[in-house]
């Protein structure tokens, strides 16, 4: 059986990705592709099948797509899924940048619809495996630190995978960590961004793509947990196997783990 798919923010670093997986997949077919600053909504101009419809407009969007995967900014992705989930799709959110409390609304919003949905910090196995890694290590070693490193033009920090990370750690931890009484920044943000009381330290520059270090220190000991993503290539197995699985899922859910 095929599978059609929609893709939102096909023009993208990812979005162009997505769709050339898309196409390649005979289990697949890409129905349709959207975004809102797309300048014709003839396929042709972008190399997309004749099949494909190109939509701008939301208003107008009618689709036999019953997947919606969402790459585009975090302010879009929110009304994205929200539409999705109205009007018969079952979302998967790649975007990141998304709140708790937005996420929340996803969850209330998808079982009212009877419908499911997955929103997926990363797709890559690496991230996966380096965050469950991280719960187990935040057991005996409670206090950590994220670095995450990104290509120069990623908008949002930190990543979505860092805070994922920060939860996982979190949600690990059978003893809270040291806090420094009186902490002095002499240059403020020096110590970074806290959640959940991990530190999480976000690097932007030319040539890296996505990179994650968890630093943990104990009583003379530290252990470093790292991951890379040297290729956008290495988020399309997960992003493949997740459309292929989400269905199967009863509501909306967090993680790639839910559908590996
Ligand atoms: N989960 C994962 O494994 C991964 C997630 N990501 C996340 O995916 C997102 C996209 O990343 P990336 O492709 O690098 O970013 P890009 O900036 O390259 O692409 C985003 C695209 O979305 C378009 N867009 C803007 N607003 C909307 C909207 N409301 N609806 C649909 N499309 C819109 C943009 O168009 P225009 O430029 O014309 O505004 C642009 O073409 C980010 O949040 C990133 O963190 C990235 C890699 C892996
Ligand atoms: O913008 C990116 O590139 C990535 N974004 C995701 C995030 O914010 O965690 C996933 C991955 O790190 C690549």
């Amino acid at each position: 059986m095929t599978t059609t798919v929609l893709v939102a923010g096909f023009q993208g670093a990812m979005g162009q990705k997505a769709t050339a997986m898309i196409e390649r997949d005979p289990e697949l077919a890409l129905g349709a592709v959207y975004s809102p600053h797309a300048s014709t909504t003839n396929p042709a101009a972008y190399d997309l099948p004749a099949t494909t419809q190109v939509f701008t407009d939301l208003t107008e969007l009618k689709t036999t797509a019953t997947v919606w995967v969402d790459f585009s900014t975090p302010t879009g992705a929110f009304a994205n899924a929200q539409f999705a989930l109205e009007h018969e799709m079952t979302p998967i959110i790649g975007t990141s940048g998304l709140s708790d409390e937005q996420v929340a609304q996803l969850t209330k919003l998808a079982d009212e619809q009877h419908q499911a949905g997955l929103l997926v910090p990363n797709f890559g196995l690496s991230a996966v495996l380096l965050m469950q890694f991280a719960k187990q290590a935040a057991q005996y070693f409670p206090d950590a630190e994220i670095i995450e490193m990104h290509h120069a033009d990623k908008q949002d920090s930190p990543s979505g995978t860092a805070i994922n990370t920060a939860k996982m750690i979190a949600a690990g931890r059978t003893q809270a960590p040291e806090t420094v009484a009186n902490p002095v920044e002499t240059l403020p943000g020096a110590r970074g961004a806290n959640y959940e009381e991990v530190p999480i330290h976000a690097v932007r520059l030319p040539g890296y793509v996505a990179h994650e270090q968890v630093l943990f220190g104990g009583p003379g000991e530290a252990l470093t947990i790292r991951q890379d993503s040297f290729d956008r290539e290495s988020f399309m197995h997960g992003l493949n196997i997740t459309i292929k699985q989400v269905g199967r899922l009863s509501g909306f859910a967090v993680g790639l783990e839910n559908v590996l």
